[in-house]
């Protein structure tokens, strides 16, 4: 089954359940802001995240785009589109196990203004025993345009100082809090602010806790961002309580940096991740 709610103030999400999954997105950003299976919630969602128009959830799956970071002065941090409203354009029950919903941005008065281009952006999720969720990005205009995107996922974890990230041993990473190089030699565990853009990503991630696994599927992505804000940043964020940096990790599949997409007129670029949750 699947529903669209309206909270008091208007803010509107759907909501589907199926034998497999329960799902919650959001119109505003195509946000997924809860992906529950019969291992657990995957996706951590702020206690005191807003859900009001203008201002991202914090938590689920914010989908930068056009643009990730804050590399690109003309735009805001990770892009405009997850304060947008997106048009729901079909919910699907494939089966008693898979729901298909698609939502597409296309470009407005209010997005020309802040990049002035043509373009529709058709989001998929599938919710089911996995998740999955693409981007596709067609270029409606007649000039291209550069694209940087990402699928800012906030994983919740049961302890911070538990968790052990793999699949990213041999890359080559930027550390954008020292703004250095280096190589990752390790399985990457966290005891402190972490800010990193890996490069040159082929391999699945995997992220360990001591009884669940998640293993993540990217495709068309070369680039994965690894970050967790730590005490200090996490205590001056919005939208987060001071001790919020304990419960999630964000891994982000991305097209960033050196792995940008150039668009040309009447292409398109997909980009897709696949999570799968493992009990152990
Ligand atoms: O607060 P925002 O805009 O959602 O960004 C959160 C974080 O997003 C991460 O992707 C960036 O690497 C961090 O530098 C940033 O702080």
């Amino acid at each position: 089954m699947y529903a669209l709610k309206e909270l008091e103030n208007g803010f509107v999400y759907l909501e589907v359940k199926n034998e497999a999954a329960h799902a919650k997105i959001a119109l505003q950003g195509a946000h997924i802001f809860k992906y529950e299976n019969y291992n657990g919630e995957l996706l951590w969602l702020s206690q005191i995240s807003r859900f009001e128009t203008g201002s991202a959830i914090r938590g689920g799956i914010p989908l930068c785009w056009p643009r990730f970071g804050n590399l690109d002065e003309t735009l805001p941090q990770h892009g405009f589109a997850r304060t947008m409203i997106f048009e729901l354009i079909e919910v699907k029950e494939v089966s008693n196990s898979l729901t298909q919903v698609h939502l597409r941005l296309e470009d407005t008065p209010k997005s020309r203004k802040i990049w002035n281009f043509a373009f529709e952006l058709d989001v998929v999720f599938e919710i089911s025993a996995t998740l999955s969720i693409s981007m596709k990005t067609t270029n409606r205009d007649t000039k291209e345009f550069l694209l940087t995107q990402a699928f800012h996922t906030y994983f919740q974890v049961d302890d911070i100082v538990k968790v052990r990230i793999e699949g990213l041993e041999g890359m080559k990473y930027l550390d954008t809090l020292s703004d250095t190089k280096a190589v990752e030699d390790q399985p990457i565990e966290i005891d402190k602010e972490i800010d990193r853009v890996y490069l040159g990503v082929k391999e699945d991630i995997h992220l360990r806790e001591e009884h669940k696994n998640i293993s993540i599927h990217a495709e068309n992505s070369n680039s994965a961002i690894v970050w967790n804000p730590w005490a200090e940043k996490c205590s001056n964020m919005s939208a987060m309580k001071p001790d919020a940096y304990k419960e999630f990790v964000c891994i982000e599949s991305a097209n960033a940096f050196d792995d940008f997409r150039i668009v040309q007129p009447n292409e398109n670029v997909h980009l897709r991740a696949t999570y799968l949750t493992q009990r152990c």
